[in-house]
């Protein structure tokens, strides 16, 4: 896989800072071993996450100049309903700062104790939201989206059958909506397919259950519908986005994915009432119902941003960016997720590292040799992000125990992809001496992941 040539070039730049290795052993032992808690400047190349650390482009920047401060009425709050509607074809556009608030004030909206939310696999923020509101989140994904080497074009399909199940066991009235993602991220950015999608709205129609989209990363799901979906490698990226939403009641959205800007979200839906209700929630969370937490000017990045996403050598780009990625770890014989996402390359550490049992976190263990080998920062998503069972307590051994590299949008170059590459075959290459873990020395009890501290075994 070649890698891509940018549909654009640079302006501006951001000094980096190598580190050396002492510095970098030094940096994680005060870190906790825990690569989310070390210093940025002490990070080479950063694939923590691709939310809100994307570059903008010049016409974003260009923008931000024109933002409208009004506290009421911005004449950029009404650029970005436009876009948005524009682009994803949801009537009722309510800005938040980032995704999770949208999410936050959904739940507030539609869920009630005792209540059950099915969706294609959980994300943390999600869930943790369904279930603050008193809901319980049920996986109804296809059993192969647990499977790393299972190598299917639509992994974030939703089962039918056990959405159907569920309806049947908990009864339609006790089921607020469902919840699907678009791609599915702690899958490893897997794509659901329009004809997925529209069995699901008519499953859900069947029983007047709504359905409501996290749009995230939909232009990438776009992108794969477009190459992998039979009948629609003819229409635009633009058409199969706006195709995704009519299929669904409404979407959370973190702008920080696809829309390139380092803070801002929104909820949109179709019915008014339902719409009232979330403005009403704003107002109190977020800010008033036209700025909802972002300042004129991210409003006019957001909406500028939206239109740069869909364009096709952009989102091309992107992807293919991941790709060239993946195609070098995995050509080494690096156990990956297939097939690979839209925005990671996801390292399966189980197989990674067979030496180190689960009860050790392999996904932890590794993100951290890969900071101490070459100053790269990724992202556990394996047993620390899936937290402990809320009844239980034990831990929750996910059968995906992944290491996230996650790519920012326009941000890195070949040459980084390469370092990243080299890091990872030169681990790979030495797996066997890497036979022991980590252990919790401090765990936090709502969204571990985040604050947690270990010491290495
Ligand atoms: C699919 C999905 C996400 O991936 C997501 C945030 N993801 C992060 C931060 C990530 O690193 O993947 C969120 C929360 O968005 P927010 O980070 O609050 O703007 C919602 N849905």
């Amino acid at each position: 896989v070649r890698h891509p040539a940018e549909p654009w070039r640079i302006k501006s730049v951001e000094p980096l800072r190598l580190t050396s290795p002492e510095e970098r052993a030094a940096a994680l032992a005060t870190a906790g071993y825990n690569v989310g808690l070390l210093p940025a400047e002490l990070v080479y190349i950063d694939l923590y996450t691709d939310s809100g650390t994307s570059a903008m482009s010049d016409r974003q920047w260009a923008a931000v100049m024109l933002g409208d401060e009004s506290y009421a009425g911005s004449r950029s709050y009404y650029r970005f309903e436009a876009a948005v509607r524009d682009h994803y074809g949801y009537e009722e556009v309510i800005p938040t700062h980032q995704g999770r608030a949208a999410e936050s004030i959904l739940s507030r909206c539609l869920i009630r104790p005792g209540h059950h939310i099915p969706g294609n696999m959980y994300f943390t923020t999600t869930r943790e939201h369904q279930e603050l509101n008193g809901g319980t989140f049920h996986d109804v994904i296809v059993d192969e989206a647990h499977d790393p080497a299972a190598d299917l074009p639509f992994k974030g399909n939703v089962d039918l059958t056990k959405l159907q199940q569920l309806i049947d066991k908990v009864g339609a009235e006790q089921i607020p909506y469902v919840s699907l993602a678009a791609t599915v991220n702690m899958a490893g950015g897997q794509p659901i397919s329009l004809a997925n999608l529209a069995e699901v709205r008519e499953l859900t129609r069947r029983h007047g259950i709504p359905v409501i989209l996290d749009a995230a990363r939909a232009v990438e799901n776009a992108w794969f519908i477009k190459q992998r979906e039979p009948g629609w490698s003819g229409r635009t990226v633009a058409e199969i986005l706006r195709k995704i939403c009519e299929l669904t009641d409404g979407a959370t959205m973190s702008a920080k994915k696809d829309s390139f800007v380092n803070i801002g979200g929104w909820l949109a839906v179709r019915d008014p009432r339902l719409a009232e209700q979330a403005r009403n929630l704003v107002v109190v969370y977020e800010g008033l119902h036209t700025y909802g937490g972002m300042a004129g000017r991210d409003l006019e990045a957001v909406a500028q941003g939206i239109e740069e996403s869909v364009q096709e050598d952009s989102i091309r780009t992107r992807v293919e960016q991941v790709a060239y990625l993946a195609d070098r770890i995995a050509g080494a014989g690096v156990p990956i997720v297939r097939p690979v996402g839209g925005h990671a390359v996801c390292l399966n550490a189980t197989g990674f590292l067979p030496y180190v049992p689960r009860e050790q976190f392999p996904a932890q263990t590794l993100t951290c040799a890969l900071y101490l080998d070459a100053g790269i920062r990724s992202t556990e998503r394996g047993a620390v992000s899936a937290g402990r069972d809320p009844v239980t307590g034990e831990n929750r051994y996910p059968p995906l125990e992944l290491v996230r590299l996650t790519i920012p949008r326009r941000a890195y170059t070949q040459g980084h992809m390469d370092v990243v590459a080299d890091s990872v075959i030169r681990l790979y290459e030495r797996r066997e001496e890497l036979c022991s873990g980590v252990e919790f020395t401090h765990e936090p009890s709502t969204l571990r992941f985040f604050q947690s501290r270990f010491r290495p075994l």
